[in-house]
């Protein structure tokens, strides 16, 4: 099953198949009813009779399909009806311009309609703990510490007490996520379900017949939709079969044909990929190196992750290794005050791999389990801020040799293929491990997922949904893919 079959299964409880036998049934039982008229009507006919006598179709409405014939499809493209729930294509009247209203719910599978996370996060009083008067201390600048070796080097496995609380490389980090977050998925990615839907109607508007045009049609709006010009070629020309293939001649089949083809070539893409984030094995401390460029979201996501651990009970430290732009110090003491957890850090404009390398000592020293590291936002292309970027990661390598765990690049998700060329530039110098998407609440077009993972293989780990503490989630690409294309799934077999 394809992952398009079993999104759909799994949040409507019935995959294309079954749409394909229901629409079946529903011919063959329209057709029967027509037949039952037919004949009614000529024994009426035959008897003289007058008086009435209806033929009662066996089921009249056991299966009521949106469209039952082209023509009443062709109608309903044309004129909207009361019912858009699950059929996006059904207003294509609508200015070029304006946002398409939000259809309503689709009826949600139980575990969906139970979730009720309250979005309102209060801030966490900072908590009184001798770690919150240690923040900002480290006034050590340090000129070059990659020469400055520690005097006397802590030998972890020779003085470290067992810890219980050390973070497990399993499951652990998700006990304190909402049960089901799809809620949270289905809010935070509202906008840009209703970009992509806004466009994907216009386009599908416009559909006369699969021809050039058509293609070309197509070909534009995934690229402007930020599948990337890769991802949109091939899906362009894998289409060109299978539209063939399947004998697609209304806009409905055309719809599910796309969109399936989308969300399976996703699906594909991703059989060897690995969202989770990754711990240290032993009890040393985990430490997570976040990068990107300026205003991606780096210091907001360190904030809501050093909260999310926090509440499950971790000693988390965070370093503060901007140092370069103004004010950045003091914006990740404000999360860590918020948070309740110490902040590393010293004074503006000193060297950040000091920074780094004091708070890599603290964490072991101190037993922290989880360090999390803010950078500058460096410009991909300023090659100087680059190599100051590897030489954070060795300095962290060479205090513990299995860090930095994760390589965060946060990249902002309404910058579109910017995001992308970001993406491969970072990568390069610092060898990403995964990305933290951020701002995909706002006016993102979410189909720089697809791009990234089609083309970058780099697993996205983290979404932003939203500027609130608790508005960071675990990538799951289910529940992300349903989210963007919530009506054009549950619709598409529909038609
Ligand atoms: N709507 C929304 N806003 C976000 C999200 N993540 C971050 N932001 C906002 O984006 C802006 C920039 O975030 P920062 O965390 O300061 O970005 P940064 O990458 O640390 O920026 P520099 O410190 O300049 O490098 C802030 O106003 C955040 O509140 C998100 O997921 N959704």
């Amino acid at each position: 099953m394809g992952l398009f079959d079993r999104i759909k299964k799994a949040f409507t409880g019935k995959d294309s198949s079954e749409d394909k036998d229901l629409e079946k049934k529903s011919t063959v039982e329209s057709e029967k009813e027509s037949d039952q008229k037919v004949e009614s009507t000529e024994q009426t006919d035959v008897e003289q009779n007058t008086e009435e006598t209806p033929v009662e179709p066996e089921e009249p409405a056991a299966v009521e399909t949106p469209e039952e014939s082209e023509s009443t499809e062709e109608k309903a493209v044309t004129e909207p009806t009361p019912e858009p729930e699950t059929k996006p294509i059904e207003k294509p009247e609508e200015p070029a311009t304006s946002e398409p209203e939000e259809p309503e719910e689709p009826e949600q599978p139980e575990k969906l309609a139970e979730v009720e996370t309250p979005k309102t996060v209060v801030p966490e009083e900072p908590k009184e703990s001798e770690d919150s008067e240690e923040t900002v201390e480290s006034e050590t600048p340090k000129e070059d510490t990659e020469s400055a070796e520690p005097e006397q080097p802590v030998d972890v496995s020779d003085t470290e007490e067992p810890n219980e609380d050390a973070v497990e490389p399993t499951d652990t980090e998700t006990e304190a996520e909402p049960k089901d977050d799809i809620k949270e998925y289905d809010e935070g990615l509202k906008k840009s379900r209703n970009s992509f839907s806004a466009r994907f109607n216009r386009f599908l508007a416009n559909f006369r017949s699969v021809d050039e045009d058509f293609f070309d049609d197509l070909e534009e709006l995934l690229i402007e939709s930020d599948v990337g010009y890769e991802t949109a070629m091939r899906i362009s020309d894998e289409l060109r079969e299978e539209v063939k293939l399947e004998n697609a001649k209304k806009r409905s089949d055309v719809s599910n044909v796309i969109v399936q083809k989308l969300v399976d070539m996703y699906g594909e893409e991703g059989k060897e990929e690995d969202n989770s984030l990754k711990f240290s094995a032993d009890k040393t401390p985990t430490v997570f190196l976040f990068v990107g460029v300026n205003g991606a979201g780096k210091t907001t996501t360190v904030g809501k992750l050093a909260h999310r651990y926090q509440q499950q009970g971790k000693k988390v430290l965070l370093a503060a290794a901007d140092t370069f732009r103004a004010g950045a110090i003091e914006q990740l003491q404000e999360w860590g005050k918020r948070d309740g957890v110490p902040v590393q850090a010293s004074k503006a404009h000193t060297d950040p791999a000091s920074v780094v390398y004091d708070a890599v000592q603290r964490a072991i020293s101190e037993d922290f389990d989880i360090l999390l590291v803010d950078t500058a936002g460096r410009l991909q292309n300023k090659e100087g801020l680059m190599r100051e970027l590897e030489k954070i990661k060795r300095v962290i390598t060479r205090e513990l040799p299995d860090a930095p765990q994760e390589v965060l690049l946060v990249l902002d998700g309404s910058t579109g293929q910017n995001a992308l060329s970001q993406a491969k530039q970072f990568n390069e110098t610092t060898q990403v491990s995964g990305i933290v998407l951020t701002k995909l609440d706002g006016s993102s077009q979410g189909g720089i997922v697809l791009a990234i993972r089609n083309e970058l293989h780099i697993p996205v780990k983290l979404v932003g949904l939203g500027e609130q503490m608790d508005d960071l989630r675990d990538f799951d690409p289910e529940k992300f893919i349903y989210g963007l294309f919530k009506e054009l799934i549950v619709g598409a077999s529909n038609k």
